[in-house]
């Protein structure tokens, strides 16, 4: 199954929180990363380790270590910048990528404004970050042009996903996983997720918010 909901108590907890309107801007930043560190977790269980021979306190030993698989972090920007540091924590070598798209407000259409990848993506995995998924249009263009400059292996990170992004995803690249911290109801008639967070990038960077 490509796609993967973490039903963890600690995450539940921390999506029951960031579903508050009345969260603060500090709080939501907090959870989304501290999510997005769950998150990472989560999909990076199976990576392969290979064996390493240290020095330790009492003498040689035989250790594990990631094997060579390298890393690139790609945040879709704006809102996924959101969730990096997370990430980071936990794999804090890895490289960035960065992808800026807007989704037009009306058409709905993902608009891919910043493309600065890193390179030797055909050697690296790629997860890539974003606190939405909705019509699925922006994780396709990205994942689009993660695998036109060579990346063969690539899963996606978001907080919450919508079933109309998740069949786009499955529909157009059926080999990428998707971990998420909620699968939600549906999107609206103006492409919001229901129950969903609100817009993200506006409650992460604390644009057009209440309390501002
Ligand atoms: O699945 P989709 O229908 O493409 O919608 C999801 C996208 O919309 C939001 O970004 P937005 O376009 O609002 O940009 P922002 O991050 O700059 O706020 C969100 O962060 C996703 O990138
Ligand atoms: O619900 C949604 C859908 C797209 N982008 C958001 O920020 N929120
Ligand atoms: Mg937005």
């Amino acid at each position: 199954m490509p796609i993967h909901e973490i039903r963890h108590p600690l995450i539940r907890h921390k999506l029951g929180l960031m579903r508050r309107a009345d969260l603060s801007t500090k709080n939501f930043r907090e959870m989304a990363q501290e999510i997005a560190a769950l998150l990472t977790y989560e999909a990076s269980k199976d990576l392969p380790l290979e064996p390493a021979t240290i020095e330790g306190w009492s003498g040689s030993l035989n250790v594990e270590k990631l094997a060579g698989k390298k890393v690139t972090v790609v945040p879709i920007l704006r809102a996924g910048i959101g969730m990096l540091d997370g990430v980071l924590s936990l794999i804090p070598g890895a490289k960035v990528s960065a992808v800026g798209i807007a989704r037009n407000e009306e058409t709905l259409q993902a608009q891919t404004y910043l493309e600065r990848l890193v390179g030797q993506l055909d050697q690296r995995l790629a997860l890539i970050v974003d606190p939405m998924l909705a019509t699925g249009g922006s994780m396709v263009a990205t994942i689009d042009l993660l695998k036109k400059a060579g990346c063969r292996n690539v899963r996606a990170l978001v907080l919450v996903a919508a079933p109309e992004g998740i069949r786009a995803v499955e529909e157009h690249h059926p080999d990428v996983h998707i971990y998420t911290a909620s699968i939600d109801s549906h999107l609206n008639e103006d492409g919001y997720i229901i129950p969903g967070l609100g817009d993200a990038g506006d409650r992460i960077f604390g644009t057009r918010q209440k309390d501002a």
